[in-house]
């Protein structure tokens, strides 16, 4: 099963769990109820299936395969340094992991970074105007699928950028539900 967790305030070495001592375990419904944040299993080998139909429940028309592999990817340390970057969308981030594995953060209603970790088979839904950052595990290897509703909109809006109808939106809804 995923887990996640509030992060320590640590900054060095983005590639660690960054566990608080002792650990503060968050639950998939928590991270729902708090952040709008979706999360299902799909085994890639036996569901194809599954993920046909939540395509067509979802809207999703577009997809892409993207490999973050230190061996294969020339700017490796740079890309790595650029997703780490805290940003928002104007659009869904749509993520299935189908090979390896690694972190998305996202930040909960009161600033605390809470760390997903996501292997094989594993989709995440960020819904727009959530905060957030990504960054490979220490085993340094993910091949993910990039789901869209329609072409893709690739610009991220990094911070500061509260006054973005988007991330006001994401405010409110959350904000007032908690
Ligand atoms: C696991 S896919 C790599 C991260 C990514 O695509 C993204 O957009 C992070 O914000
Ligand atoms: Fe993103």
């Amino acid at each position: 099963m995923v887990k996640a967790w509030l992060m320590d305030n640590c900054l060095e070495n983005q590639f660690l769990e960054h566990q608080r001592s002792p650990p503060v375990p968050v639950t998939i419904e928590e991270l729902k109820s708090k952040t709008g944040v979706l999360y299902c299993k799909i085994d890639p080998d036996l569901e194809k299936e599954k993920l046909e139909t939540l395509k067509i429940d979802r809207g999703y028309t577009y997809e892409d395969i993207i490999e973050l592999d230190p061996e294969k990817l020339p700017n490796f340390d740079q890309a790595m340094k650029k997703f780490y970057e805290e940003h928002i969308h104007t659009d869904e981030e749509i993520r299935y992991i189908l090979e390896g594995s690694g972190y998305f953060d996202v930040r909960f209603p009161n600033e605390d970074w809470v760390r997903i970790s996501l292997e094989k088979g594993d989709l995440i839904v960020l819904p727009a105007g959530i905060y957030h950052r990504f960054t490979l595990d220490s085993k340094k290897y993910v091949k993910a699928m990039r789901l869209f509703i329609g072409e893709p909109v690739w610009t991220p809006y990094y911070r500061p950028s509260d006054e973005m109808e988007v991330r006001q939106n994401y405010v409110k809804y959350f904000r007032e539900r908690i």
